[in-house]
């Protein structure tokens, strides 16, 4: 039986701008992630789709509407945050770097992660760098002293050994070589599922969500205008801006579709 894992109710997300005025970036969204569930998001830059993962993970405040993961409310988090409020969700960024510390090698970030994981786990820091195809004696090295994909093939490993229930990619496969786009977003999904979590994964490339994602949210202008499964949005999608959206995507294979992207 699926349970809803995360519930959003009409949220609504702002930004003060200088001087006076205020910008809705996400404007009454309700929406929700059951457990084991991949969630793509997708729509054009500025949309307002980090926003809403950065609200998801309390680092926006919530103008109205509301949050509830796992049950409980979403607090946006600050000074009396304590860090186990912080362990069930785990995000992936655009940069690497921006969840590697640069002066801890790669081994201790993950056994880290191991750490803080509120449950047994069996996942070891061998296991999980074999998990994203490097060897264990990269452990002792430096997140500078890896490719992009790589970093973010760490960055991947790091979060998962946390024991996330839910695993957030904002963007995770923008900055990497085409050829390693869909490796790297096969791998997302198959770890996350593995160990028990969903995904909400952000991309603008549509190719790839339909690969990896059980159902696409439609973002634009900071409302959800559609969502449902990945096979009968494609197919017969039902808001024109969806409509207009995957028009605009270079069909592969006539429809829209790169073959065998999921293997990682
Ligand atoms: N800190 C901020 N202060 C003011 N406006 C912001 C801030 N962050 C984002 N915005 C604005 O909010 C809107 C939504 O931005 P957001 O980054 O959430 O969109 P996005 O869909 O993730 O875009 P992209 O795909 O380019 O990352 C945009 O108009 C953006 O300029």
């Amino acid at each position: 039986m699926t349970e809803t894992l995360l519930q959003l109710k009409d949220l609504t997300v702002k930004y003060r701008l200088p001087g006076k005025g205020t910008l809705t970036a996400v404007n009454e969204v309700s929406l929700n992630l059951e457990s084991s569930q991949v969630l793509g998001l997708v729509g054009e830059s500025g949309c307002g789709k980090s926003t809403l993962a950065r609200a998801i993970c309390g680092l926006e405040a919530i103008h109205s509407g509301s949050i509830l993961f796992e049950g409980a409310p979403v607090r946006r988090l600050g000074m009396r945050t304590r860090p186990r409020d912080l362990l069930r969700i785990q995000m992936v960024f655009q940069n690497p770097y921006a969840s590697l510390n640069p002066r801890r090698t790669v081994g201790a970030q993950i056994a880290d992660g191991l750490r803080i994981n509120p449950q047994s786990t069996s996942w070891s820091v061998a296991g999980l760098l074999e998990e994203v195809e490097l060897s264990s004696d990269v452990a002792n090295r430096f997140p500078h002293q890896f490719s992009g994909g790589q970093r973010q093939r760490i960055a991947i490993a790091r979060a998962i050994a946390t024991g996330p229930s839910l695993l957030i990619g904002d963007e995770p496969i923008a900055s990497l070589d085409a050829s390693l786009q869909a490796k790297v977003a096969g791998l997302m999904r198959r770890l996350a599922l593995e160990s028990g979590a969903s995904m909400l994964f952000i991309t603008h490339d549509l190719a790839v969500v339909r690969t990896i994602a059980d159902e696409v949210a439609v973002m634009n202008r900071g409302e959800i205008v559609e969502r449902g499964p990945v096979e009968r949005v494609w197919g017969q999608p039902e808001n024109p801006y969806t409509q207009r959206l995957l028009a605009a995507i270079p069909a592969v294979d006539g429809l829209g579709k790169l073959p065998g992207l999921v293997d990682a």
